[in-house]
């Protein structure tokens, strides 16, 4: 059986005496698209954040391509052996936010280029070439001497795939990537993730309000709710055919 890319054990967090996740547990399998999905509050951006190592569990166990997250620390106390640990699992993992987070000085292909030559030291040449090839994949080819101002927000955000994508993550995470964008731009910025999802081999986890979307690409859909997975399955089950009546409240506020 594959070792799942992603696994979340008995997985708490909380902000004071405020209980966010009360107790996740979540496999996720190297190719696998997982959609999640659950009212304002619930904890999604909270499970992002975690796999993205932005936040420490308060307890349970979050292993990334066999890595335990945080363990070292615990055991060992050793706070920079732990660092070097979250710097390599960052390295297989790229997100994409609700706001581009664009360097605003550089040229798009620069924005692309920037990390894997900085951060892992990459080939200059080498680096240049994956990223024309990841804009033109984006649809941005013609725009690679723009700065992030001259384009439009559909477009930024293509850029900020493209620029995670270069990087060659072995996970993508996607927090509502279209929230912040003109209903008119939502379109462009959801085509560029279903072609990776049904061409790429990497893992995905998306937060989204976009059902529909979530239905065409999702293997498996998450419903969380006050900090727990309420449900989950494939997204015909949990979309079209759960018998949860708070899935079904929140799924009814969506389609007015
Ligand atoms: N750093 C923090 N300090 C205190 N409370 C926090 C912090 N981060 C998140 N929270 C709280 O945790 C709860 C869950 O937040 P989270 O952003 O994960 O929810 P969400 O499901 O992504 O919501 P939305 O759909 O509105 O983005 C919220 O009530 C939020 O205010």
């Amino acid at each position: 059986m594959t070792e799942p890319i992603v696994r979340f054990q008995d997985v708490h967090k909380s902000f004071g005496d405020f209980d966010v996740l009360k107790g996740i547990n979540l496999d996720i399998k190297p190719a696998e698209k997982v959609a999640v999905i659950g009212p304002s509050g619930s904890g999604k951006t909270t499970i992002i954040r975690m796999l993205m190592t932005l936040e420490e569990p308060s307890s349970g166990d979050i292993i990334v391509d066999g890595k335990n997250l945080w363990k070292m620390k615990k055991k060992e106390k050793m706070v920079k052996a732990n660092e070097k640990h979250l710097r390599e699992v960052r390295g297989d993992i790229g997100m994409v936010f609700q706001h581009f987070n664009l360097f605003p000085h550089m040229t798009i292909l620069e924005n692309c280029m920037t990390a894997p030559i900085h951060v892992k030291k990459e080939n200059k040449e080498e680096v240049r070439d994956r990223s024309v090839k990841m804009l033109e994949r984006v649809g941005l080819g013609d725009k690679l001497d723009s700065y992030p101002n001259q384009l439009s927000g559909g477009q930024k955000q293509r850029v900020a795939m493209a620029r995670a994508l270069v990087m060659r993550p072995k996970i993508m995470l996607f927090d509502e990537v279209t929230s912040a964008l003109d209903p008119e731009l939502v379109g462009e910025v959801l085509e560029v993730i279903r072609d990776l999802a049904k061409h790429e081999d990497m893992a995905m986890v998306l937060v989204t309000h976009e059902m529909d979307f979530a239905l065409d690409i999702a293997d498996k859909v998450l419903f969380l709710d006050e900090g727990v997975i309420a449900e989950q399955g494939t997204a015909s089950e949990v979309i079209e055919h759960s018998e949860n009546e708070r899935l079904q409240g929140f799924l009814r506020r969506f389609r007015g």
